[in-house]
């Protein structure tokens, strides 16, 4: 079967899109996502983005959004991501993902995307035990120094947040995997380390599934809304990634808003036989 693919990316964090609303496809499991995601032998992407309709479970959402890291597993949100399909779609949407129904509207190049509360109890991170998801009593050693007391934010998916003095000075390829894959996650958990200069914040992902990214949505997310609750910046803020710059808005009790670019990179097709 030929199947028709999207090429998109938010800030260079890349996605193969697949529109299955209006057509039936195979099964998408996680060997067949991360089969396309290879950069050698695949398509190449960090996440592959599955469109189908809406299920019961969400009855006000126009279409649903399913999202798969380049390991094949399956995930909950993905913030880049949401502007892209909102770049696709064209208009408005309701879009329902695994971590809730969030909104999406484009705006220029780009989208402005309602991605709902973040959560902070321990059991909604998820961590292993009770703990201050705030200023959590942990840390991790690495060569050239301590990183300590993150936040803990689920804006769909799960963050842990560390404030460090330079976010370029963490070998964040070493510390990242050991932290992510660490028995305090047990459903692994997305690494952000953030500096604060001049009421902006710059920001290093270490993406679950996916590794360093050049920007991840949800995470900026995370790190604006743990940033905000610590009173290290106002909102909104912007958050400088690796691959350019996010605004980010979170009132306490509201829901986060996430502005930021999104572009569409190619169109093609493969033969699905040759992935499954
Ligand atoms: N790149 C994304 C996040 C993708 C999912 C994440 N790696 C996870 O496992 O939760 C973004 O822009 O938010």
């Amino acid at each position: 079967m030929r199947v028709p693919f999207t090429k998109m990316h938010g800030l260079g964090n890349d996605f193969v899109m697949l529109d299955a609303r209006e057509r039936t496809l195979p099964p998408v499991t996680g060997p067949v996502a991360a089969a396309l995601a290879d950069r050698r032998t695949g398509i190449g992407c960090d996440q592959l983005i599955l469109l189908q309709p809406a299920s019961a479970d969400a009855p006000g959402a126009d279409f649903r959004m399913r999202i798969f890291n380049s390991d094949g597993s399956e995930v909950q949100s993905c913030g880049n991501a949401a502007r892209a399909v909102a770049l696709l779609h064209g208009s408005d949407a309701a879009v329902e993902t695994a971590g809730g129904t969030i909104r999406v509207s484009p705006r220029d190049a780009g989208a402005e995307v309602d991605m709902g509360a973040p959560r902070f109890d321990w059991d909604d991170i998820p961590l292993a035990y009770a703990m201050d998801t705030a200023a959590m009593p942990v840390g991790w050693p690495y060569a050239g120094g301590t990183m300590h007391n993150p936040a803990a934010v689920n804006v769909g998916n799960p963050h842990v947040v560390f404030f460090v003095e330079d976010a370029y000075a963490v070998p964040l390829a070493e510390v990242g995997p050991d932290i992510e894959t660490d028995a305090l996650f047990p459903e692994r958990i997305n690494v952000n380390v953030a500096s604060v200069s001049s009421g902006e914040l710059t920001l290093r992902v270490w993406e679950r599934g996916t590794g360093l990214t050049r920007a991840c949505g949800t995470g900026a997310c995370a790190t604006a809304v743990a940033a905000i609750r610590r009173g290290l910046v106002q909102s909104p803020v912007t958050v400088h990634l690796p691959g350019g710059a996010l605004t980010i808005a979170w009132q306490q009790g509201g829901t986060i808003m996430m502005t930021g670019p999104a572009q569409t990179a190619f169109t093609g097709s493969f033969e699905w036989e040759d992935f499954a």
